[in-house]
């Protein structure tokens, strides 16, 4: 029983469904289940892509002994808090188990502290960030309580105490602790979001990550999943199919793809990223009401740069995990080198690999990559002083930021909005829906969050098809919306007392 109704006669060349999933990543592949699972089969998955996984995107690097490519993670690589007995477990890792993928404990305090000179030990200031970081955090609790404004995690920092100023040793530290994870700098970070984003994950799942290796892919458990209510080979799984406008009506919704096809549906639910749509890398016909543009404005999107490098030896320490590197001029400069070359990951493989994030991921992304291998040597250089370091035999890394189906890696929370302004990023603009990583208020930027909303939107649009509401916590239907964001002072509060004595809103005198 599908309760399908675009009428509209423009469209009556269009294949038809009763709901278009727009994008096949975690959230479109689990919006898609959710509606298998109350027996809504008539559906289309539209994806960019060859394959399904979006942002968990493998590629094949350098070369095994018997001259085969190794298969390393471009996108997401960790399973990020994985759970406890009798505890909430990350679904994600439930997956992982199920499907056999191959991973590793990434030990955190497997590192090793260098800056230019070579190996220098300032892990203990790792400690002191950590001690800063109980404060913090206790902070941004009371800010949450008590519906107080909120700060950047920077002002939080160093209320905590916590102030690295022009000290690189501390930045690098820094950098490890929290750029890395959010994969944007303190200042442009929510105190209270940066915290409770953290606190959901690791706090209530646990402070596990597992790095997978696993060579067939890590988006091998979403396949799994997908298998599960599709067919092999199945018709209702577009691949390679770029979808270019949405136009939405009381009636339906239809899709118009870039090889001219089209598909009416009676709902969308399009799991584009928030880059996708903050560049309007898709057209939506009419535009979106303005509370959609300003949540979607109002959230950022981060780029995180894994850049990968196979030498013929491994030159550094193979029981290490992490080489944390402390530029003396730039903040966040090649920071964290991670081995592949260790026990457990990819062992004797050679391969090394270095993040950046942000402005250091936009700078790398406009230049060569033979640039940023210089670069990248002349650190390695630095930091073993006594070793020959040799050009390396293979050397990539993804420009994210650049990519037309996903235009960044994945969303951060900026200073000062609210949970209201991201609920209108959840929101259904009437029969179009939106899921994604970036709609998670609990776990944007993990795969958890894709999953959840995911789910969660799945059995929303099932419930508006005439089935039984299975979230009976969120509700189902549309989704709440607010029209009007309020700030945090009254207009008669902007007076004199307040050190407001003349009125900010000129009349200019135009005739
Ligand atoms: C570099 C990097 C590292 C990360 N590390 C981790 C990690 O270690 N652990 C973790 O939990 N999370 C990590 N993440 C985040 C995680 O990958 C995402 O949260 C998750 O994959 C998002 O899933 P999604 O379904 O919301 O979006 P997506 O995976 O982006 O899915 C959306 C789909 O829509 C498709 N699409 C876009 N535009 C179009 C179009 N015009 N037409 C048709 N299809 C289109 C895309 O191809 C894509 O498949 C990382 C992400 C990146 C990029």
């Amino acid at each position: 029983s599908t309760t399908f109704t675009a009428r509209d006669s423009n469209y009556s060349n269009c294949r038809k469904t009763s709901v278009v999933i727009l994008g096949g990543g975690v959230a479109g592949i689990t919006a898609a289940q959710a509606l298998a699972n109350q027996s809504i089969t008539d559906f289309l998955i539209v994806e960019y892509n060859g394959e399904i996984g979006g942002r968990m995107k493998h590629t094949n690097f350098g070369k095994n002994p018997n001259g085969k490519p190794y298969v390393v993670e471009l996108g997401a690589n960790w399973v990020q808090g994985l759970g406890t007995d009798g505890g909430p477990e990350n679904p994600i890792w439930t997956f992982v188990k199920k499907y056999n993928v191959s991973n590793t404990y990434s030990n955190y305090s497997s590192i090793q502290t260098y800056d230019e000179t070579g190996y220098t030990d300032y892990s203990s200031l790792l400690d002191d960030y950590e001690e800063a970081y109980a404060k913090l955090e206790q902070n941004a609790g009371v800010i949450l309580t008590n519906n107080l404004q909120d700060m950047s995690t920077r002002a939080g920092e160093s209320l905590a105490g916590w102030k690295p100023k022009k000290d690189m040793k501390a930045q690098a530290v820094e950098w490890w602790e929290w750029d890395w994870e959010t994969s944007y700098p303190p200042e442009q970070s929510s105190l209270v979001f940066g915290i409770t984003g953290y606190n959901l994950t690791f706090y209530q799942f646990s402070d596990e990550n597992n790095f997978v290796t696993d060579q067939r892919g890590f988006n091998t458990w979403l396949k799994g999943v997908g298998s599960t209510f599709l067919k092999p080979n199945d018709k209702r799984l577009l691949l390679n199919t770029i979808v270019t406008d949405i136009s939405y009506s009381k009636n339906g919704v239809t899709v118009t793809n870039s090889d001219g096809s089209c598909i009416s549906a009676a709902y969308a639910i399009c799991t584009f990223s928030l880059g996708v749509l903050q560049n309007d890398a898709v057209t939506f016909k009419p535009e979106l009401p303005s509370w959609k543009q300003t949540a979607i404005h109002t959230f950022q999107m981060g780029t995180y740069t894994k850049i990968f490098m196979q030498f013929n030896e491994t030159f550094w320490d193979p029981n290490t995990q992490f080489f944390l590197y402390a530029s003396p001029t730039t903040r966040g400069y090649y920071p964290v080198f991670q081995s592949l070359s260790t026990p457990d990951f990819l062992p004797n493989s050679n391969i090394l690999f270095v993040t950046v994030v942000e402005e250091e991921s936009y700078r790398i992304e406009s230049q060569s990559d033979s640039q940023t291998q210089s670069e990248v040597l002349a650190v390695l250089r630095q930091m073993f002083p006594n070793t020959t370091i040799p050009e390396p035999t293979a050397f990539m890394y993804p420009r994210w930021s650049l990519e037309p189906w996903v235009y960044g890696s994945y969303s951060n929370w900026p200073v000062g909005t609210t949970l209201e302004n991201h609920q209108n990023l959840r929101a259904n603009v009437g029969r179009v829906h939106f899921a994604g990583e970036h709609t998670s208020a609990e776990y944007f930027g993990f795969l958890q969050g894709a999953w959840f909303e995911g789910q969660e939107v799945g059995e929303r649009v099932a419930g508006m098809l005439g089935r039984e509401c299975r979230s009976k916590e969120t509700g189902c239907g549309e989704y709440r919306r607010y029209e009007v964001l309020h700030g945090t002072t009254r207009l008669e509060e902007y007076n004199a007392v307040n050190g407001w004595r003349v009125s900010s809103f000129y009349d200019i005198g135009f005739e």
